[in-house]
């Protein structure tokens, strides 16, 4: 049985799927593929897929099922949708985006995953990359013993029951109150770094224990700490509007809720699993156990989602307050000399209650984003007010050794995509098939000769999280820009790794 993510992933294989996938969709044009009602039974929408005719070769046949059998969910809108970073996950894909009515429709833990609001921020700094280069060894040392890494690291903060319910309520601002962080980083946060109605009583005693000592920690594989710089830019106007250009030195970070989100979605699936027999909603797969968006139930998993959520926003905000420091110590100049503000941090394992016009309507939905990422355009209300002209930014990391993206919303996601886009270039080899592969070792040595630094707990980590694990992030990010769902920016390059 599969429980959880990653072991959903153990189950990934692309052996001869080329031809059965292609025989399970229908191209609606270069990046648009529909999956018709009747690939399974009970279908009430189409599921649509948006990669290029190359990604659709790499797409497992799994993972167009799991799209299909989100479409059958109560009060499913327009279609059930994949991005091209799509890959196999829990119930739904990861890379999976599902809007369901905010009345008649479900709200589903498979549809967010079990790292709640797992996602990505990017700092800016005015340091150029020839200064950066001849410090990277000294200062990935620094960032990788400075900010706790690895399966069941601990924080270096003893967070009392009282300080981790104000993580649950308030997010990033709690941790900027508490001293990690400057006002104007919230204000640079999807949500402004938290979001309202959570309720920690909806959290058990084993979320708590296992959240408690990890407020402020980076976790293990796929999260990541990376100095970077902008090698290109695609569009100038914007990209000064985000503080972007050539040569700059940027970091990123991806990390989520930790031990807290994935034993709140591990404690609800429990009471959903029971909740959708008592409601009678039949499930092509019991991953995508949910319950009626406005049952108790469902409710009570929303209110325990959103405590995850905002934790994963103290925690990215408690790791950029060290990230601070660590740049500090190296380059002898305070975080604010350096120009060390947050460009942006954006959700990418999140259900929200939006309002999105379907059938010419305005209505309210929960929209589901699975290893995806909002992409809000110009004008909307949501994105912050320095943005506001341009769209919001959209963060999409590649790999330790390939291209990350930055881009911005647009119109055509809100047309398309409910406002979303993708997440990263995902998966394509499982972690056992990785560890098979590669020698970490030697990933390490070939990164070394590229001129990128990595530090990590161990030399598999490594292996597990070797480019090649990853889809072409070029090629991903490619087919959101064709698509109009979101336009890229700048493409930025790693210098130093640190990695759980
Ligand atoms: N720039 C980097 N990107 C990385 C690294 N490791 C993983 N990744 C990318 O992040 C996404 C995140 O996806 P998730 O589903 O694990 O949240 C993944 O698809 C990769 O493209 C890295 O070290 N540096
Ligand atoms: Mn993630
Ligand atoms: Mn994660």
């Amino acid at each position: 049985m599969v429980e959880s993510e990653d072991t959903a992933i153990e189950e990934l294989s692309t052996e001869n799927v080329q031809k059965e996938v292609k025989g399970m969709v229908r191209k609606l044009s270069e990046n648009e593929w529909e999956i018709p009602v009747g690939h399974i039974p009970n279908m009430r929408v189409p599921g649509r897929l948006f990669v290029s005719q190359n990604l659709l070769e790499g797409i497992e046949p799994g993972t167009i099922d799991q799209i299909a059998n989100v479409a059958t969910l109560p009060g499913i809108q327009k279609y059930s949708m994949a991005m091209p970073d799509a890959h196999l996950g829990y119930g739904f894909a990861i890379g999976g985006v599902a809007a369901f009515d905010a009345e008649e429709g479900i709200i589903s833990p498979g549809g967010v995953g079990f790292d709640i609001n797992c996602g990505v921020r990017l700092i800016r700094t005015n340091l150029q990359k020839e200064e950066v280069v001849p410090n990277i060894k000294r200062l990935t040392d620094e960032l990788f013993s400075n900010i706790p890494a690895g399966v069941g690291s601990k924080s270096r903060i003893r967070a009392s029951d009282q300080e981790l319910d104000s993580a649950f309520l308030e997010g990033a601002n709690w941790a900027v109150e508490a001293g990690y962080g400057v006002e104007a980083d919230v204000k640079h946060c999807e949500a402004n770094g938290s979001m309202e109605g959570a309720d920690p009583a909806q959290v058990s005693t084993k979320a708590r224990k296992r959240g408690k000592p990890q407020l402020g920690t980076l976790g293990s594989g796929n999260h990541f700490l990376e100095v970077q710089y902008v090698d290109k830019i695609y569009d100038q106007e914007i990209a000064s509007t985000f503080g972007l250009q050539e040569g700059q030195v940027t970091v990123m970070i991806h990390c989520g809720s930790r031990g807290a989100g994935h034993q709140i979605c591990t404690d609800h699936l429990k009471e959903l699993s029971q909740a959708v027999k008592n409601y009678k909603i039949e499930i092509p797969d019991k991953q995508l156990a949910c319950a009626p968006a406005q049952s108790r139930e469902a409710q009570n998993y929303f209110k325990a989602m959103l405590c995850a959520a905002n934790y994963a926003w103290a925690n990215r905000q408690i790791i950029t307050h060290w990230t601070r420091e660590s740049f500090e110590k190296i380059f002898g100049r305070d975080a604010d000399d350096l120009g060390m503000d947050l460009l942006y941090d954006v959700a990418h394992n999140v259900a929200k209650l939006e309002k999105h016009i379907v059938d010419g309507k305005k209505k309210e939905v929960y929209v589901h984003r699975k290893g995806a990422t909002r992409a809000f355009p110009p004008g909307h209300p949501e994105v912050p007010a320095v943005y506001r002209d341009v769209g919001q930014p959209v963060l999409i990391p590649g790999s330790m050794g390939t291209p990350s993206y930055i881009l911005c919303g647009s119109e055509e996601a809100m047309n398309v995509s409910f406002g979303s886009a993708c997440h990263g270039a995902g998966r394509v080899m499982s972690r056992a098939h990785a560890k098979k592969e590669f020698r970490g070792q030697s990933i390490k040595e070939n990164l070394e000769a590229r001129g990128i630094t990595v530090r990590a707990t161990h030399p598999s980590v490594i292996a597990e999280e070797a480019p090649d694990v990853y889809k072409s992030s070029s090629e991903v990010v490619n087919v959101v820009h064709e698509l109009g769902i979101a336009r890229k920016v700048a493409r930025v390059l790693p210098l130093g790794v640190t990695k759980g």
